[in-house]
């Protein structure tokens, strides 16, 4: 099993915690309480219906002392009716048990993976790369799936099986104290072994339930991967990982089976080794008169009748430990803490006055899972970009570039130092303040399954088609224009698929539309040709006039975008000047800016 949940992180236990399965699934009550009317009715038809297949032993004991004992076939006219009748009246109140429920449990399905999925947008970064999507999947499905079916029986039969089991067991006793008795004995040992059984049955009903999410990530991965598994011929070796994985899942499965089918070997053997008793020591007291032969038929039946919910009683447990398990999967999303902004009111005058631009002052930053003894990422990044100013950011490969970009919309927060814009802190902003400001393209375009124009205008949804052209067009995303449907063209993993160019472009055309403050450019021109890297550059020149722009830079073309250049190296930024300053000052760039220019130089002759 992979670690979903790592345990450096305090948003995500390290190990499932011994818990209590009533606790655990007490919070489920909030998302039950509105329809706890359909549950209460739901239960009391199932008492009812139950209750009904109680009564029919003491009809049985009338027909039995009274027509069968008396050979009066005339007599046994009303109670066959009131037989038929209570097996009718059992029927008919478990099929409103049923109907009752189905439509409410789905409502409660409904808005608890609508609040999961809300919680999913609304958690920060770190959250999610620690967190494999499969277990979250698994998190939105399954658990959900498991969580309405405990509603729908467990929880119900839990209540009504005791119930009747109690009144049952009221009645044996009513009958015949000392056959009672002897029925109610293996209660003790059946109790002990129930406890037992509810802690193992817990840590494998956990294990399961993580394994499931653990291959719902290889299966993710592989899809979404599948044309780098093909071109490296390693989908053989991906098939056997899916497959030791289903293994492992199998074994769990087939040990809580085996739980299972122990538990329920004693909880049917024991209670039908009591009967038989019982049934030996009834036979003699109704052969020495103690007893009528009727009472004896009434209290075995009775005894009968409480099979089920005895027998049931395993198969319940089991299935309410499995509900909690999946109600704690469910709250460790719930609960994994927002990032604080997002808790905090938006300040009033939510907006940076003057123009400063942006400023980095002794900004410290780690990744949480980062290993103990490595030094921070950046390591007091001290950075000024004047206002209406491009800076270009380049600096060796994993010196931190993207990460630095992604500490201005708060992708991450800095671990100390601060950012502000236009003199501004960027912790003062509300998160959609800040997000409004800030635009940015990354370097892997994601595009939604979604229409071009929705995939662009995410970047200004009130936008309109003027603006979304310009921004194609500076984006020289016109090749838009020739698709099937123009901009209402499907694309993303559902539609049409789109070059990597033209993912990038579409990707820059989000970033533009919305004419931002501050713009954020991770290495935006790196899948395009020549030409057309000219041709966006270009237009890009003039989205960068009026815009404060920061700008991830790999290839000196890029550079030239910028009006200044800031160098990166050991997490601090070392030299900041226009591209031939640099070049002139500083050796470590001119070493950086002719490997660029080398193996840009290599990349278009290959
Ligand atoms: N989400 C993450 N969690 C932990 N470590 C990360 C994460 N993202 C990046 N890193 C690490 O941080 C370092 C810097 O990564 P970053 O992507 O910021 O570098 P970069 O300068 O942009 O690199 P490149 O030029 O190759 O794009 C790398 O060592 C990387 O392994």
């Amino acid at each position: 099993m992979t670690e979903p949940p790592t345990p450096a992180h305090d948003d995500t236990p390290a190990q499932p915690k011994p818990r209590s399965t009533v606790r655990s699934l007490l919070r489920i009550w909030p998302y039950a309480r509105p329809i706890r009317w359909y549950l209460l009715g739901s239960t009391a038809a199932a008492m009812v219906g139950s209750l009904a297949g109680l009564l029919i032993p003491l009809v049985l004991r009338q027909i039995v002392d009274g027509p069968v004992s008396h050979h009066d076939a005339g007599a046994l006219w009303w109670p066959a009716v009131l037989l038929l009748a209570l097996g009718l009246g059992e029927a008919l109140f478990f099929g409103i048990r049923r109907w009752m429920l189905a439509r409410p449990l789905s409502t409660v399905e409904r808005t608890m993976r609508a609040d999961l999925y809300a919680r999913l947008q609304r958690l920060p970064v770190t959250f999610h790369d620690r967190w494999p999507s499969g277990q979250l999947l698994s998190r939105a499905t399954s658990d959900m799936f498991t969580i309405r079916l405990f509603l729908a029986f467990p929880l119900v039969f839990l209540i009504v099986n005791s119930t009747v089991f109690l009144i049952g067991i009221g009645i044996m006793f009513a009958l015949d104290w000392q056959l009672a008795v002897i029925s109610v004995v293996p209660a003790v040992p059946l109790i002990m072994l129930c406890s037992y059984f509810e802690r193992r049955y817990s840590a494998a009903a956990r294990l399961a339930q993580d394994q499931n999410g653990d291959l719902a990530t290889i299966v993710e991965e592989s899809v979404l991967g599948i044309r780098i598994l093909k071109a490296f011929g390693r989908h053989r070796s991906m098939a056997q990982r899916f497959r030791d994985q289903a293994r492992e899942l199998r074994g769990t499965e087939l040990n809580k089976a085996r739980l299972l089918a122990n538990l329920w070997a004693v909880i049917v053997g024991l209670p039908e080794l009591a009967l038989a008793c019982a049934l030996a020591l009834g036979v003699v007291q109704v052969a020495h008169d103690v007893t009528t032969a009727g009472t004896l038929v009434a209290f075995l039946s009775t005894a009968l009748a409480l099979r089920w919910p005895v027998e049931s009683l395993g198969w319940l447990l089991a299935y309410s430990n499995e509900a909690a398990t999946a109600t704690d999967r469910y709250f460790e999303v719930m609960d994994a803490p927002l990032a604080d902004a997002e808790d905090r009111p938006a300040p009033a005058g939510d907006r940076p006055e003057g123009h400063d631009g942006i400023r980095f002052e002794g900004v410290r930053f780690r990744y949480p899972d980062a290993p103990g003894d490595t030094p921070d990422l950046l390591q007091g990044v001290d950075l000024h970009i004047r206002s209406g100013e491009t800076m270009a950011l380049v600096g060796n490969t994993g010196s931190g570039k993207t990460t630095l970009t992604a500490l201005l919309p708060r992708l991450y927060d800095a671990t100390s130092g601060r950012i502000t814009l236009d003199g501004t802190d960027i912790t003062e902003l509300s998160r959609a303040r800040l997000r409004e400001l800030v635009s940015v393209a990354f370097e892997e375009p994601t595009l939604f399954s979604a229409s071009v124009r929705e995939n662009v205008l995410m970047g200004a949804p009130e936008a309109d088609d003027e603006e979304l052209e310009r921004a194609l067009e500076t984006a020289q995303a016109l090749f838009v224009r020739a698709l099937p449907q123009g901009p209402d063209t499907q694309v993303g993993e559902q539609g049409l698929s789109l070059s990597g160019g033209q993912r990038q472009r579409l990707a820059l055309a989000r970033a533009v539309v919305g004419r931002p403050q501050f713009l954020v450019l991770d290495d935006p021109l790196s899948a395009l040709d020549v030409h057309t890297e000219a041709l966006v550059e270009k237009a890009l020149r003039r989205v960068l006039a009026d815009t404060t722009a920061l700008v991830v830079a790999h290839r000196p073309s890029t550079v030239m975008l910028a009006d200044r250049v800031a160098m990166l190296v050991d997490g601090r930024i070392a030299a900041v000047g226009t591209h031939h300053e640099l070049l002139e000052s500083t050796p470590a760039y001119r070493t950086l800016m002719s490997g660029e220019l080398s193996s840009a130089r290599e990349g278009s002759n290959a």
